[in-house]
């Protein structure tokens, strides 16, 4: 039997006995961090509701007879609502040896039905107890002894991102695994909500100590009013953007051209030219689109710097909270756009990478939001690569042509969003939004979580951008170029008015989002033939591997009404744009 554990699979003989452990919980309470201190495995956490939305099997060592935990989708309920909840009630349906309630100790009512329902299936339960910390902080006492007795099932204080706690929670885990069966589960349709237990529960066993709000949380509270939230949200965007255009630009030319321009780009010439004789392979590999410079100049020199910083800022942002906080904010402007304020979780991972955000939206309640935010991110979110090429490409001539960028892309997903929510069939539900505790995040997890992004962009960018300008290369070398923008030249030179290499953008395009914006740096391009190049990149076809993902998530027609909706909506777009630009410029000029 092999078990689906995302990175890697556990091997199990035919006829051994192994012990199931379900790690659940509501969504945010830390079963992911839990999870991979316990097993060792690498699983995403992030301090927002719906971080995990699928399951991933580890092993807890330790015990008499083999482990195997399972991380499991966030729930309110068992009265699924989201596509990540059903994968959690299907989970408990298969049964467990055990459940590891995760509770968080700073919400305690509200996380005790989920835990009462679970209790009522008749499955044995070990309750963590998480977040002590936090609610230390916040004057939270829980008397853990009356607890204990309340639930009738052991109950373990932990914090999780500092491990306390942690190794009598494994130890109980695996009393209680190793001293039950396993028995499938039915769960009822109509399931006692337990919320008076609950709060009756909560009432005995937790003292919130009277005291004066520290700073800290008043600073919680004024993230989330429109005064001072939105002066604050607008200064927080601003260092994250003067982070990623700062840090991105300084590491570029201090450290990552130098090299590349110096050492990099001349050994590698040197070493081909020796090799290979001048002609078309040598100018393929090394020549102006020479696959071996320019695939190594662009996703390393030029895109990775921004990316770094990018992922640097974002990852802050998932862990301490803030996030959702700005959700709450924008409420009114996505329902706008006819989605609701807490899509803006997934919506912000867009502009790290589209692929995370369309699985993302797997926590959403209804499958319109989920087609919604999809379609968005497709068409008017830049990738953290893409915004790497808009800064390279716009930034070195004009700051307020970028921010133009981004205000088109926001105006224009207003506009996308209203029109989507007309023609998408369905209605989309009210979701409830968790804000959750502003934390500073731990500075371990930070890094390696900052790290795995970067690796893991290096990895996708590197091959794919290999290949494709290598393609590129081919198709000037050999002249075909000449012959596909003589095809395309109305569109390209008539309707956006850009030179008529400009064609090679919207080819590479479709492979990977920033290769709609990097040949154009090659060009030698007007303001308006920038921002005109930019908008369409910014708009046109999302990259292959996210059509992917939207054919495997949705369904094929769906895909379709992307690639026509982003095509049109590039095209379009970006001839009204040069339209406008010329007509203003001979007005000015007159
Ligand atoms: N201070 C503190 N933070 C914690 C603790 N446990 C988890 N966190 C943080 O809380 C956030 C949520 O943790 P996750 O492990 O992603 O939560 P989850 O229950 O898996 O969430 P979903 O996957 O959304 O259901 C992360 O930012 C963690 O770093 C803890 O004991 N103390
Ligand atoms: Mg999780």
């Amino acid at each position: 039997m092999n078990c689906h554990t995302g990175p890697r699979s556990i091997k199990i003989s035919p006829g051994e006995k192994v012990q199931q452990v379900l790690f659940m919980g509501n969504p945010n309470v830390g079963k992911s961090v839990i999870f991979a201190k316990l097993t060792g495995m690498k699983v995403e956490s992030a301090n927002y509701a719906g971080t995990t939305i699928t399951y991933t099997t580890g092993e807890i060592a330790g015990g008499e007879l083999r482990t195997l935990a399972t991380d499991v989708p966030g729930t309110y309920s068992l009265q699924a609502t989201s596509p990540a909840e059903e994968v959690a009630t299907q989970l408990l349906g298969q049964g467990a040896h055990t459940v590891l309630c995760v509770l968080d100790a700073t919400n305690l009512e509200r996380n005790l039905p989920l835990a009462l329902q679970v209790a009522s299936l008749g499955i044995p339960v070990v309750y963590a107890l998480n977040m002590v910390d936090v609610a230390r902080r916040k004057g939270i006492e829980i008397d853990v002894a009356t607890l204990e007795k309340l639930l009738g099932a052991p109950v373990v204080p932990t914090s999780a991102v500092r491990g306390d706690g942690l190794k009598d929670l494994r130890e109980q885990i695996l009393q209680c695994a190793s001293s039950h069966d396993l028995h499938p589960v039915t769960i009822p349709q109509d399931m006692e909500d337990f919320w008076d237990r609950s709060r009756e529960i909560a009432e005995k066993v937790e003292t919130r100590a009277e005291r004066p709000p520290t700073f800290w949380d008043r600073f919680e509270e004024m993230t989330i009013c429109p005064l001072p939230g939105i002066p604050i949200a607008i200064v927080v965007l601003i260092i994250a953007m003067g982070l990623v255009v700062g840090g991105g630009k300084a590491l570029r030319a201090l450290v990552l051209l130098p090299v590349f321009d110096n050492y990099v780009a001349p050994a590698i010439t040197a070493a081909v030219s020796s090799i290979v004789s001048e002609g078309i392979l040598r100018n393929v590999l090394v020549g102006e689109y020479g696959m071996l410079i320019k695939g190594i100049e662009w996703p390393i020199a030029l895109i990775l710097p921004y990316v770094a910083f990018f992922y640097v800022v974002m990852s802050f942002l998932e862990d301490s909270g803030y996030l959702p906080r700005l959700g709450v904010l924008l409420d009114n402007v996505m329902r706008a756009m006819g989605i609701q304020g807490s899509s803006v979780v997934p919506m912000f991972m867009g502009y790290g990478c589209a692929i995370p955000a369309i699985l993302g939206t797997k926590a959403a309640t209804s499958q319109k939001e989920r087609l919604m935010v999809t379609g968005l991110v497709a068409l008017a979110i830049p990738c953290t690569a893409q915004t790497g090429a808009f800064i390279v490409l716009l930034g070195d001539h004009s700051m307020l042509a970028l921010v133009g960028v981004y205000a088109i892309s926001f105006s224009a997903m207003v506009v996308a969003g209203a029109l989507m929510s007309r023609v998408l069939p369905g209605k989309v539900e009210p979701m409830l939004m968790e804000i959750p505790n502003l934390l500073m995040p731990d500075g371990k997890s930070l890094l390696k979580k900052i790290w795995l992004r970067i690796k893991q962009f290096f990895m996708e960018a590197e091959i794919p951008m290999v290949l494709g300008i290598g393609a590129a290369a081919l198709v000037a070398e050999t002249g075909a170029l000449v012959h596909i923008s003589a095809a395309l030249q109305p569109l390209v030179e008539g309707l956006l008015g850009l030179p008529p290499e400009a064609s090679l953008a919207l080819l590479l395009g479709i492979i990977r989002r920033e290769l709609a914006v990097l040949p154009l740096l090659t060009m030698d391009l007007t303001l308006l033939q920038l921002m005109v190049g930019s908008i369409v990149a910014l708009f046109y076809l999302p990259c292959i591997a996210v059509f992917f993902v939207i054919i495997k998530e949705f369904r094929l027609k769906f895909a379709a009404l992307v690639f026509v909706g982003t095509m049109v909506f590039a095209f379009a777009f970006g001839g009204a744009l040069n339209y406008v630009g010329q007509f203003l410029i001979r007005l000015f000029s007159q």
